[in-house]
């Protein structure tokens, strides 16, 4: 379609509601009657686990694969590996082999558009391409930027974000100004809202005060569900979960690379996502984050194993 957007959701901050933002807008703008193209740009596939998919480093064909093709110059069918979901969403899923590229990516030409030439050759069949950017102002979130017309960046109502608002502001003026002038910012988004604390409504009320003449702070906010994310956990098998956590937490003669496999094994088991265990564990998400990308051991496996199942 001629007049296809395409929307960056994007914040550096883990946990503030991107994925979440990506599928309920996709297949709120699908129920519109809209034909809606969602990509997932982060390596850890939480997009494509959230639309049904969790096995995928079994997928033949990812955004991985793709931009893979676009840097050697390989003749590729470019509408191979998209998905498409019951509720009239199609997605380009992704995996772990995501990360990789940005190494590959350093010395390939114009690395910065190599996401914007593959939408180019698939995004005539929609209106709207969602891309679910990964929680970092890196290669992958400089080509979203540099492949969208314009930014969502959801908020999480509860933290005033000033230090990561800026650097985020920041890089997409460097974007503007140096790949793609016609990028906009649509909005700021408060997610995770629960507007029964003085904290979230205080909160809102300084970012709308501090950012609201740069960018349009959007007046819907999202409430925060939590009952549901953290029923979600209690209900799962219990002994699975204990047997998982025993094994991963076996203290400092653990080795890194099977800590990273138990680790992906618990979540599996438990279905959820490395920010909900995070958020339930009260446990930084980026700490969690890198045990799960193999970069570091548990250092405190005693706490691990007094969790609260
Ligand atoms: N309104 C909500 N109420 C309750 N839980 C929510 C809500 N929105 C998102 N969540 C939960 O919060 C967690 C973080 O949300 P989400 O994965 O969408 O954030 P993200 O910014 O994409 O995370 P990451 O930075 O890790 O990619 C998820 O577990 C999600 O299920």
């Amino acid at each position: 379609m001629a007049n296809c957007k395409v929307i960056a959701i994007a914040n550096q901050k883990g946990g503030t509601g991107k994925t979440t933002t990506t599928v309920n807008l996709g297949i709120g703008l699908a129920r519109e009657g809209k034909k809606v193209l969602l990509v997932d740009a982060d390596p850890q596939g939480d997009l494509t686990t959230s639309l049904g998919w969790p096995e995928q480093d079994n997928l033949s064909v990812t955004l991985a694969t793709q931009l893979e093709g676009i840097v050697a110059d390989r003749e590729m069918d470019s509408h191979a590996g998209i998905l498409h979901h019951e509720e009239g969403v199609d997605l380009i899923p992704s995996n772990i082999e995501l990360a990789g590229l940005e190494v590959m990516l350093v010395n390939a030409m114009s690395r910065e558009l190599t996401l914007k030439n593959y939408l180019n050759e698939v995004k005539n069949g929609y209106d709207y391409v969602l891309i679910d950017c990964m929680p970092s102002l890196g290669m992958l979130t400089i080509k979203a930027l540099a492949a969208s017309d314009s930014v969502i960046v959801p908020v999480q109502a509860q933290y005033f974000p000033a230090k990561g608002m800026t650097q985020l502001m920041k890089t997409i003026g460097k974007v503007q100004r140096q790949i793609n002038p016609a990028l906009k910012v649509d909005g700021v988004l408060l997610t995770l809202a629960d507007m029964r604390t003085n904290l979230a409504r205080v909160t809102a009320e300084s970012i709308r005060q501090n950012y609201g003449r740069m960018v349009k702070v959007y007046q819907t906010v999202i409430p925060v569900g939590v009952k549901a994310a953290e029923k979600k956990i209690r209900e799962m098998e219990e002994e699975a979960v204990r047997q998982a956590l025993s094994e991963q937490a076996q203290g400092p003669g653990i080795e890194i690379e099977k800590l990273r496999l138990n680790f992906d094994t618990l979540l599996k088991t438990l279905s959820v996502s490395v920010s909900d265990l995070a958020r339930f564990l009260s446990y930084d998400p980026s700490y969690l984050s890198r045990i799960r990308k193999g970069q570091r051991k548990l250092s405190d496996p005693q706490n691990l194993r007094r969790m609260p199942f």
